[in-house]
């Protein structure tokens, strides 16, 4: 179980429907190839060889340049993007992997308009396939005063924050203290959110770390802990979400 938390609005519900929208993504890719995942090596071009080379760029591109380009399957590199299909008899095929990036710059591009949410009243469970089946449990912000009893079988813990709203950060610091204190999540995995990051904001992430004095805070907890910038809106960093998560969840629930 991976649980979810942080005050009200700060992105959770989006970040699910988002990591949900990019694994379906995915998998629809994979299906497409075949199901094969293609490991770093060499091959034939016009055999596999071209179609490694479309992997390549789709997926520099972006997962849906991905699907598109093994749809459209045999067509040259050179015809989608200016990239020739390599010459030689040889050519290099790449893993069908994470992509780095998965983001436009206007927030609507790659994975669509972001989906209407709702303020979570209660709790929200979701499966995601990320290798294995890994449960999140989105408890929303104004339940903050029973977060507590949920707080058993958990395995990871995602906490976020509003990156572009450092005046509840105070707030922010005092929940996560609670939740890093807590006895039946010791020895869960902590990763804490900075999400919003398309947003402008007066004071950098850097800024607000140091204000929440997280390198003291991650020096003296019990907890793994690690912090990433995101934008659930723009899905700037989910695929490192989506990492960070299948690692939490290697071994056990
Ligand atoms: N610009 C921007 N807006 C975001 C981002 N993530 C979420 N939002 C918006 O923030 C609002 C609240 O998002 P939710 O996902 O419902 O927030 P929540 O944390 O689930 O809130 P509760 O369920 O009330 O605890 C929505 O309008 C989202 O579209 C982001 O990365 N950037
Ligand atoms: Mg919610």
């Amino acid at each position: 179980m991976c649980l979810l938390l942080g005050a009200t609005g700060v992105g959770k519900s989006l970040l699910v429907k988002r990591l949900q929208t990019i694994l379906r993504c995915w998998a629809r890719g994979t299906a497409a190839s075949g199901g094969g995942v293609l490991s770093h090596g060499w091959g034939t071009p016009g055999v596999n060889g071209a179609r490694g080379c479309w992997i390549l760029m789709g997926a520099a591109m972006s997962p849906w340049g991905l699907e598109w380009g093994l749809w459209s399957g045999g067509v040259s590199g050179e015809a989608q993007g200016g990239i020739r299909p390599l010459p030689a008899l040889l050519c290099p095929i790449w893993v069908l992997d994470f992509p780095a990036q998965l983001s436009s710059q206007d927030g609507k591009g790659d994975l669509g308009d972001p989906p209407p949410t709702r303020p979570t009243v209660g709790t929200n469970l979701t499966d995601i396939m990320a290798h294995k089946k890994i449960t999140i449990r989105e408890l929303g912000g104004c339940m903050g005063p029973i977060w507590s009893s949920y707080y058993g079988n958990c395995r990871s813990l995602l906490f976020m924050i509003d990156a572009s709203d450092p005046t509840r950060l105070s707030a922010s610091c005092a929940h996560l203290l609670g939740l890093l204190s807590a006895p039946p999540l010791a020895e869960a995995s902590v990763l804490i959110l900075f999400n919003k990051i398309d947003l402008p904001c007066f004071m950098t992430v850097e800024e607000m770390k140091s204000l929440l004095r997280l390198p003291d805070v991650i020096a003296c907890a019990k907890q793994n802990i690690a912090t990433a910038e995101i934008s659930a809106r723009k899905g700037t960093g989910l695929t490192g979400v989506l990492r960070w998560l299948q690692d939490a969840h290697r071994t056990g629930v």
